[in-house]
C-alpha cells in the first residue's frame, strides 16, 4: 500500500544535498568543517533524511534550532554533534545532558541555572558554544566584559563545558560589505579580548552559507551551512556571483483530481468567482491548498508546469485545492503536475515563487507541513518515504 493517500507530495533529491556539500567542502579551507543546519525539519526537506545525506557526503555535525529538533535527531540515530543555535531554558536542559547535544549560551545566570538543574539531576555535562552579538541584535554577548563573565561561569561550572564560541551575520548576502566586515572585525576583537585574559578558545564559528561563499577565509573551525545546503541561494546577488554552483534539491508535485471544460460566458472559478473561464478552456482541480503551505497570495498570480509547459492559476487558492488552465486543453485526471522543480526544459523555482508572494526562498520550503510526504531520491531511485501524518 502507498503510505499516502493523496496524490501531492515533495521530492527530495538527496545527490543534490550530496553535491551542495562537496561544493562548500572544495571552496572553504580544508581545516574548517561543515555543521549542515537542518533545523525547521530540514528548510522543509525533513532533517533527518537530510541530515543523515550530509554527515554521509562530508558535513561533521548538525545545527538545529531547538532542543526537540535536536531530540529528533538522536531518536532516529543520529550520533554526530548536534548544537542548538536557538535558546534553551535553562529548566529544559535535562535532555540536552542525556542525548549529548550541544546548546547555546550567553547569561552568565543561566550558565549558573543550567549547571544547577544538571547537578541536583546527577546528570553528565553538557557542552556549551558561547554566542557573541557583532550585529544580528537577536541573541549573545555584546561585549567583552559580558563575554568574560560567560566564559568564567562556564569554567566554574562542572556541568557545563565550554565548546564553542560564535556569531552570526545580518548582511553577508549583500553587495555591501560594510556591515558584515564590521561585525566580522567586532567577533574577532571578542575573541583576542579572551586570548588577552589567557583563554584557550574552544571550536570558533561565524560563516552562514552566504559568508561561507564571499569569505571562505572567515571558515575557522567550521561553516554553519543552511540554504546552500539544499541547493538555494541566500539573495539574488549570491546567486549572481556565481562563486559556487548549487543544485536545488527540492520538488512539489502533485496530480491533476478533476478536469473540464468551459461551456459558457458564466463559467466562474474559486471562492468569490474572481475568475471567468472562457468558453472552451480546460480546467484542472489540483489537490494542494494553503492548508499545506502551498500560498494563497498565489491565487490568480502563480504558475504549475503541466507536460513541460506552464499553466496559470485561476481563480483563488483554497485551503485544499486550486484551479489551473491548461492551454493545450489534453489534460486527464492523474497527469503529473509540477507545482516546484523542473519539468520538461521549464522550471518554476522557489525563487521565482518566493518573489511572487513578497518573500524570500527560505520561506517558501519551510511553509510545506505535515500535510505533504516527503519522498527521497538518490541516484534516480526512491530511497524513501516520510508521511508526518502516518509516521513518527
Ligand atoms: C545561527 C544561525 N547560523 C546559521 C544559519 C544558516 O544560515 P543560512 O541558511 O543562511 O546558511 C542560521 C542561523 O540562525
Amino acid at each position: 500500500m502507498k503510505p499516502f493517500c493523496r496524490d501531492t507530495w515533495v521530492e527530495v533529491n538527496l545527490d543534490a544535498i550530496s553535491a551542495n556539500v562537496k561544493t562548500f567542502r572544495n571552496h572553504v579551507p580544508a581545516e574548517t568543517g561543515i555543521m549542515a543546519v537542518v533545523k525547521a525539519d530540514g528548510y522543509g526537506h525533513g532533517s533527518v533524511e537530510v541530515g543523515r545525506q550530509a554527515l554521509e557526503s562530508g558535513a561533521n555535525s548538525l545545527a538545529v534550532a531547538m532542543l526537540d529538533e535536536a531530540i529528533v535527531l538522536r531518536e532516529a540515530g543520529i550520533t554526530a554533534p548536534i548544537l542548538v543555535l536557538g535558546y534553551t531554558p535553562a529548566t529544559a536542559v535535562e535532555p540536552a545532558s542525556r542525548l549529548q547535544i550541544e546548546l547555546t549560551a550567553y547569561n552568565a545566570d543561566w550558565v549558573a541555572e543550567a549547571n544547577l538543574v544538571l547537578h541536583q539531576a546527577g546528570l553528565a555535562p553538557v557542552g556549551i558554544h558561547i554566542k557573541t552579538d557583532t550585529g544580528m541584535g537577536r541573541l549573545g554577548v555584546r561585549t567583552a566584559e559580558e563575554l568574560l563573565r560567560v566564559v568564567n561561569a562556564l569554567e566554574e561550572s562542572h556541568k557545563l563545558a565550554w565548546t564553542g564560541i560564535f556569531t552570526h551575520f545580518a548582511c553577508a548576502d549583500e553587495p555591501d560589505t560594510t556591515h558584515v566586515r564590521r561585525q566580522h572585525e567586532t567577533f574577532q576583537s571578542l575573541l583576542q579580548s579572551l586570548r588577552s585574559a589567557g583563554k584557550n578558545l574552544p571550536m570558533i564559528h561565524c560563516c552562514n552559507t552566504a559568508a561561507a561563499i564571499a569569505f571562505p577565509e572567515w571558515g575557522y573551525d567550521t561553516i554553519r551551512l543552511g540554504i546552500g545546503l539544499y541547493g538555494l541561494y541566500p539573495s539574488p546577488y549570491m546567486k549572481d556571483r556565481a562563486d559556487v554552483a548549487l543544485v536545488p534539491a527540492l520538488s512539489l508535485k502533485t496530480k491533476i483530481a478533476h478536469v473540464k471544460t468551459a461551456t459558457n460566458e458564466s463559467f466562474t472559478v474559486s471562492y468569490g468567482a474572481t475568475y471567468t473561464a472562457q468558453p472552451g478552456e480546460q480546467i484542472a482541480t489540483l489537490p494542494i491548498g494553503y492548508a499545506d503551505g502551498y500560498s494563497r497570495l498565489l491565487s490568480n498570480r502563480g504558475e504549475v508546469l503541466y507536460n513541460g509547459t506552464r499553466a496559470s492559476i485561476v481563480g483563488r487558492v483554497c485551503m485544499d485545492q486550486i484551479m489551473v488552465r491548461i492551454e493545450q486543453c489534453t489534460a486527464e485526471v492523474d497527469d503529473e503536475i509540477v507545482l516546484y522543480g523542473k519539468q520538461g526544459e521549464d522550471e518554476i523555482s522557489l525563487d521565482e515563487v518566493a518573489a511572487l508572494i513578497g518573500t524570500i526562498n527560505y520561506e517558501v520550503p519551510c511553509m510545506l507541513n505535515y500535510r505533504i510526504p516527503r519522498v527521497y531520491y538518490r541516484n534516480g531511485k526512491e530511497t524513501g518515504v516520510f508521511h508526518p501524518i502516518t509516521m513518527k
